[in-house]
């Protein structure tokens, strides 16, 4: 129980720290971040429900005002610019993430965590950015997803940094990958 509020906060705090790395913001008001670099390790390494509350505190911070957002934003005006969709789809995102490496087991652990970042982190995320784009924007979804397509190369560069990052981990610290030890009977696919 302690180690999981831990682990939750320390992921909070990790996601928070990578704010401090400076935004890149595009002309259609979302930013280059390296946040979405820690939603994705969020639900690669704690899984679905450990995943998802980490980015949900994170989150709820930002809410309540603290300037965590990559360039000292925060506060409820986040929740109606451009990137609302990506910051409510923060910790789904990470839960995703979390359910695929809980689900999938490929060659490697880096893989899966590889791929599940690509589905939660970007897939599911850019869905739900890009609604939410097109909300704020008075956008069509389809002129949405052309401008937000603009991230894909930087975060097919994250997935594969977190799948790298796991994989090391899994190396050197197994035991801090729960979903390592979920047993394959347990409806998991293997591919
Ligand atoms: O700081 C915010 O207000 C949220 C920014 C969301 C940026 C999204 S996350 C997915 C995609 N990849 C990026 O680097 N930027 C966008």
């Amino acid at each position: 129980m302690e180690r999981n509020i831990a682990q939750i906060a320390l992921f909070a705090a990790m996601i928070a720290a990578l704010g401090l790395v400076p935004p890149i913001t595009l002309t259609f008001g979302v930013p280059i971040t390296a946040q979405s670099l820690g939603v994705m390790l969020a639900g690669a390494v704690l899984g679905s429900r450990r995943g998802f509350a980490a980015v949900g505190l994170f989150v709820l911070l930002v809410a309540l005002g603290l300037p965590l957002l990559a360039g000292g934003r925060g506060g409820l005006g986040v929740f109606a610019s451009p990137t609302v969709g990506f910051v409510v789809g923060y910790p789904i995102a990470a839960f995703v993430t979390g359910l695929f490496v809980e689900h999938v087991r490929l060659r490697s652990p880096g893989l899966t965590a590889g791929l599940g970042a690509v589905v939660g982190g970007i897939l599911v995320l850019y869905l739900l950015g890009a609604t939410g784009l097109a909300y704020v924007a008075g956008k069509t979804l389809i002129e949405a997803f052309a401008l937000v397509a603009a991230f894909i190369p930087g975060d097919l560069l994250k997935a594969g940094i977190a799948g790298m990052l796991v994989q090391a981990l899994a190396k050197v610290r197994p035991q801090t990958l729960e979903w390592l030890r979920l047993p394959a009977s347990n409806g998991n696919a293997r591919l």
